[in-house]
């Protein structure tokens, strides 16, 4: 299941997760929390679904289909992730939370109110959370720039409840991509791969995150999901599709035609 907004563009959100999800041999479910109108040039509205809506979404479904995986995207509202919280306590499901704040437009997808709900409620629940290093700064209150402070945010974030916390580096500078994943229980490993100088990254943590929640679905390890779906995300940025007159989304398709012969490079400690 994705909990997240609507891109009327196709490249993220709701639409990015359900091709992820598809691509990769799960039946995804949706629920709505806001719709955006937005290309890939950027968000030009937002209509946001009733906090109440969002629960019967959900209810609804989990009622009906055996949900073994979920993923929040963009929230929005402290309401909305109250309600999505309150929810999700009664289940018994993995939570991968990728917490949306901006998109690459510069669009305010999270209200600056929302970020303590996000926090207190959510966070508690979730099997991993996934921010990038924008985000990672919102949320621990923290300049970051260096390994030593993404290892000390990823402290921070634990000390929320969190089970695990992958820093994704996407927004740093460097000739490598690389992705620290740090575990309530001490372990750690880095995933790295290629930088690839490219504007076509809408959507990118959508389907990183959306991939994962698959590979979690499918019964693979959260250290197993977590590898697969950085295949996943760099092959999908590596070919791009060129749409678009702005930020252009990322190829779906990739991962299938091209998985066999491409291994990321995983290290220890
Ligand atoms: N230019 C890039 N080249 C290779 N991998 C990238 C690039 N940009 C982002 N990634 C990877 O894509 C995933 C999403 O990261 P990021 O873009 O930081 O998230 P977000 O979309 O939330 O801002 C991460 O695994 C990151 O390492
Ligand atoms: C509905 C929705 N959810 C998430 C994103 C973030 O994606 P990105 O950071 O690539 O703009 C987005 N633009 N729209």
């Amino acid at each position: 299941m994705t909990i997240a907004g609507s891109d009327s563009g196709g490249g993220a959100g709701i639409q990015a997760d359900l091709k992820t999800f598809q691509e990769l041999g799960v039946f995804g479910t949706s629920v709505i929390t806001a719709l955006t109108a937005q290309n890939t040039l950027g968000v030009e509205g937002i209509f946001p679904t009733t906090p109440d809506f969002v629960k019967q979404q959900i209810e609804v479904v989990f009622q009906d289909l055996a949900v073994k995986a979920v993923k929040t995207g963009m929230l929005f509202s402290p309401t909305i992730i109250e309600t999505v919280s309150d929810t999700l306590k009664e289940k018994d499901v993995q939570l991968v939370v990728d917490p949306v704040m901006i998109a690459k437009g510069g669009a305010n997808l999270l209200q600056s109110e929302a970020v303590d709900a996000l926090k207190s409620q959510l966070l508690p629940l979730a099997t991993v959370l996934t921010p990038n290093i924008p985000e990672a700064e919102v949320i621990t209150g923290m300049s970051i720039h260096s390994v030593n402070e993404i290892e000390k945010a990823a402290e921070k974030i634990l000390s929320l409840g969190v089970e695990s916390v992958v820093m994704k580096g996407g927004h740093l500078s460097g000739k490598e991509a690389i992705d620290h994943v740090y575990f309530k229980d001490g372990s750690y490993f880095a995933i790295q791969s290629n930088r690839v100088n490219t504007t076509q990254t809408h959507g990118t943590g959508c389907t990183f995150s959306a991939a994962i929640t698959a590979f979690l679905g499918q019964g693979k390890t959260l250290k197993e999901a977590i590898i697969e779906a950085k295949k996943f995300i760099q092959l999908a940025i590596e070919h791009p599709l060129n749409i678009g007159h702005g930020h252009g989304p990322t190829n779906h398709f990739a991962y299938n035609q091209m998985k066999k012969s491409f291994e990321v490079v995983v290290h220890e400690s």
